[in-house]
């Protein structure tokens, strides 16, 4: 996609009245939460239509400000962005804390950033990471709130028995990622490759957005496709992390197929505009 630059279309007001409306009619998502097949349609439905031989751009909301998210969001799904994504972190697995699912039940108070207002506000699919210490405790909540994509980490200090984790979010209904920290070699995920919809390479040190990319990460994206070829499998590449118009041929060359863009995706001081691919 080559996205340009969109006057934000929405306001925080027009957002509020979105969910408001969503809310006294009992209906949209909000209604569907408390019933898995439904949700199961939803996410599986709304991943499934993207080309695997396309390039997904999506952009961190972790860029954002805010206090003006529903803005911005709202701003890069008019821009032409087709998933958002979504750092979930705890000030635990890496320094930083971001956002939860919903912690007023589903959205009653429409000032509180959560995934479940994401949800609300986009047609957008979701792509939520869990950068977090026991990610499986958190995946039906933020799968009730909306993502259609959850990506865990596979450090053990993250995700205890990343397997069970991974089936976990599939039998929820959601697409199952798995994420590699810039020095965690691809053989720890290896024996998940076969199940796992997405593998994230973070070409950066998870925590911040504005980073510099890590030049070693182009080749470990090289040998993931390699070995997904090798394998018979083809999940989605992803990577994470210093992405920007000029290192992104790099990472496409490689094999990646979906780029986080942060700071490139989503400017905070100015107009949002999405990464031309
Ligand atoms: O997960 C992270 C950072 O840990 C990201 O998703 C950042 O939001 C990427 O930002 P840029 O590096 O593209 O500015
Ligand atoms: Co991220």
């Amino acid at each position: 996609m080559a996205a340009t630059a969109s006057s934000p279309s929405s306001s925080l007001c027009a957002t509020t009245v979105l969910l408001r409306k969503g809310n006294l009619n009992g209906g949209g998502r909000l209604a569907t939460h408390s019933l898995l097949p439904q949700t199961t349609v939803r996410a599986t439905v709304r991943v499934d239509k993207f080309s695997k031989s396309d390039i997904i751009v999506s952009p961190s909301i972790l860029s954002a400000n805010f206090s003006k998210l529903g803005e911005q969001v709202k701003a890069v799904e008019v821009a032409g962005c087709d998933w958002i994504h979504v750092d979930v972190m705890d000030g635990r697995f890496v320094p930083n804390i971001t956002i939860g699912p919903s912690l007023s039940g589903r959205g009653k108070y429409y000032f509180e950033p959560s995934v479940f207002l994401l949800s609300k506000l986009l047609v957008m699919k979701i792509s939520l990471l869990q950068m977090i210490v026991e990610p499986e405790q958190r995946v039906p909540d933020f799968i009730k709130a909306g993502a259609d994509i959850v990506s865990v980490h596979c450090e053990q200090s993250s995700t205890i028995h990343l397997h069970r984790t991974v089936n976990q979010i599939k039998s929820l209904g959601a697409k199952a990622g798995v994420v590699l920290n810039p020095a965690t070699p691809l053989s720890a995920i290896e024996y998940v490759l076969d199940v796992v919809d997405l593998v994230l390479i973070m070409s950066v040190n998870p925590g911040f957005g504005g980073q510099s990319f890590i030049e070693s990460q182009v080749k470990k994206i090289s040998e993931l496709r390699r070995l997904c070829a090798e394998k018979g499998v083809n999940p989605w590449i992803e990577v994470d992390g210093g992405v920007t118009p000029s290192n992104a041929y790099k990472v496409i060359e490689a094999g990646a197929n979906a780029l986080v863009a942060g700071s490139a995706g989503i400017k905070t001081s100015k107009r949002p505009v999405a990464l031309p691919v």
